[in-house]
């Protein structure tokens, strides 16, 4: 069974300025990111295809290191690849009894492990099975079996529910849960905007090598995320005729009106203010940034307090001129 991870003998991962290329003359697939895996906390990263989540997810699993910034601290780390290897010359028991003992287990400790993941996982009766005859989804079982196993103090999951079936899929998310109520930090990556809808600590996305944090509605349950109802700006912008927003523009904002003819307002929290003016910027071809200003406080309701005799007015700062303005 999994065991407890006190907090204070982990290790904490934190990112320090964080960037990665590949290639001397590559383009930068993640700049600037910096990020802190505190013991117990449920990260989810978000991002479009190609904007490094699985190399991000690389780099968090220690298998990949920055070509800029660094990475300090090493908690006892499991990953799940997006592209399991499957074709491995030993049985589904055999490779986990393996990878059991490589995280540190006693071979007979290893072996009750592998059995109980597999049981759990709906796939026992594949445990003497060569692992290049397994399907798709029990090869998948094996690969979440063999990040469990050993109860890793960070586990990291890259897609890991895809090609799953339903119950297997549950199970993993209450193997999450466990890892987390057990003091280990869990960082994933999943296309299903629902997976593990409303749990997460705390959500980033990358955008152009950069990883903010996210504070959007919850696609899944509709619940706010920490900070949606923190500072927000009003973004004022101007696109080519007829166009929409750039989708990652649309995903970064809380509220997007079309005001007249091509322009746009833009309401985006603070904290993600900085993505959404690259997201304009950086689109093709670039929108054209009116004005950014702080989005005025709602005025309180006189009403619901009587004892004011009048309703102080909210002071609008003034607006921010931008570069291209
Ligand atoms: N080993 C590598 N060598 C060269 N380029 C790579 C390598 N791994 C990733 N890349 C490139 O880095 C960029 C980011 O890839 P990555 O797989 O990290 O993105 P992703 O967000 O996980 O994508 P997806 O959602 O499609 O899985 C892509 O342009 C990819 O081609």
């Amino acid at each position: 069974m999994a065991r407890e991870v006190p907090e204070r003998e982990q290790q904490r991962l934190r990112l320090e300025g964080v960037g990665r290329r590949y290639g001397r003359r590559g383009c930068w697939v993640l700049s600037g990111v910096d990020l802190e895996v505190a013991p117990g906390a449920l990260i989810r990263i978000e991002g479009a295809n190609g904007t490094g989540k699985s190399t991000l997810l690389r780099l968090l699993a220690g298998l990949d290191a920055p070509t800029e910034g660094r990475i300090v601290g090493r908690p006892r780390t499991a990953y799940v690849p997006e592209r399991f290897p499957a074709a491995l010359p030993f049985t589904a028991a055999d490779y986990l009894m393996h990878l059991g003992t490589v995280h540190g287990l006693s071979r007979p400790a290893a072996a009750d492990a592998a059995d109980e993941w597999l049981e759990r996982f709906g796939a026992a009766e594949h445990a003497r099975t060569p692992m290049s005859e397994l399907s798709k989804g029990s090869s998948q079982k094996v690969a979440v079996a063999q990040a469990l196993l050993a109860a890793p103090e960070l586990l990291v999951l890259d897609e890991a529910w895809t090609g799953l079936d339903d119950p297997a899929r549950g199970e993993l998310e209450r193997a999450v849960a466990e890892r987390t109520a057990a003091g280990g930090a869990v960082v994933f990556v999943d296309h299903d905007p629902r997976r593990l809808a409303g749990r997460p600590d705390a959500t980033y996305a990358l955008v152009e090598g950069a990883l903010s944090p996210r504070t959007r509605m919850d696609r899944g349950t509709g619940k706010e995320d920490a900070g949606a109802d923190g500072p927000h700006v009003i973004v004022r912008a101007q696109g080519p005729a007829g166009a929409a927003p750039p989708d990652e523009v649309t995903e970064l904002a809380t509220l997007v009106e079309e005001v007249a003819g091509d322009a746009h307002r833009i309401s985006v929290p603070q904290s993600r203010s900085d993505a959404l003016l690259r997201a304009l910027l950086g689109a093709r071809p670039p929108w054209h940034v009116v004005s950014v200003e702080p989005r005025p406080e709602p005025v309180p309701d006189a009403a619901s307090d009587p004892a004011r005799g009048v309703v102080p007015r909210p002071r609008t700062p003034e607006p921010v001129e931008t570069e291209n303005s």
